[in-house]
């Protein structure tokens, strides 16, 4: 039994057909491709090339993505973000953690945040309001009844800088469901430092 499907014992319908996962999409090398592809971000991050250097790196990455775009497929049907083996479920697009546990009580990761997200000195705090509402999704997908819950809003208050390069702890879960409305609290840590930590609210929403 997958950690998804434990925790989703305490629904009375089914996880939404997306929400699901799998681990075959795409093949056993598609968690490499997408670690190159965050390693590219990560890169990109760090170069000041000159105009030779700058159009030629544009000449090989244009190759590579007309491959891609080559072999395209509907959203429903790509292996990023369902490939629930994989970091961040395989979608380069979000900071790349990792679930520890997943349940009613909510979830817990872990989470290294790299150049790519790197703000001032530190994690950009965008990157970290969006692991919290990534999260949040997880934490409430298994609380509401049926269907899904979309964010109304969500709050970080940035309590100390977040470091990148080093794994970092999150927990996020629902407090409090009132009708359609669930209340969502979210801590970030870096060892007993507490770094963010977030409140949301999401409202449960029919999957259609
Ligand atoms: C395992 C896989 C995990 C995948 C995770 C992915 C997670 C991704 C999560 C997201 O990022 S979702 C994308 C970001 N969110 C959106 O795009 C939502 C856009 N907004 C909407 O679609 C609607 O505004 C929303 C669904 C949130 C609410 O609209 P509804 O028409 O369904 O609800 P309504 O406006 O009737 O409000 C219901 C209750 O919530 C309250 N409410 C709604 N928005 C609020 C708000 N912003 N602040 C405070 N209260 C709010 C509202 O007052 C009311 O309270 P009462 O029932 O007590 O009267």
């Amino acid at each position: 039994m997958t950690s998804t499907q434990q925790a989703d014992a305490g629904r009375t319908s089914e996880l939404p057909k997306w929400a699901r996962g799998n681990s075959h999409r795409g093949g056993p090398g598609f968690g490499e491709l997408i670690e190159q592809v965050r390693s590219v971000m990560d890169a990109s991050r760090f170069i000041a090339p000159g105009d030779d250097v700058a159009r030629e790196l544009t000449a090989d990455l244009s190759r590579i993505v007309e491959r891609m775009q080559a072999i395209a497929v509907p959203v429903d049907d790509a292996a990023a973000d369902s490939r629930e083996d994989l970091p961040a479920r395989g979608n380069p697009s979000l900071p790349p953690f990792e679930i520890i546990d997943l349940g009613s009580e909510g979830v817990v990761a872990e989470i290294v945040f790299r150049a790519f997200h790197l703000g001032r000195l530190s994690a950009h705090g965008g990157n970290i309001s969006l692991l919290f509402d990534e999260l949040a999704g997880y934490a409430t997908m298994h609380r509401v009844t049926s269907g899904f819950a979309r964010t109304a809003f969500l709050k970080v208050d940035y309590r100390s800088l977040t470091p990148i390069d080093r794994p970092l702890r999150a927990r996020v879960w629902v407090e409090e469901i009132d009708g359609r409305k669930l209340h969502v609290l979210g801590t970030l840590h870096d060892g007993d430092r507490l770094c963010a930590d977030m409140t949301a609210l999401f409202i449960q929403v029919p999957d259609a």
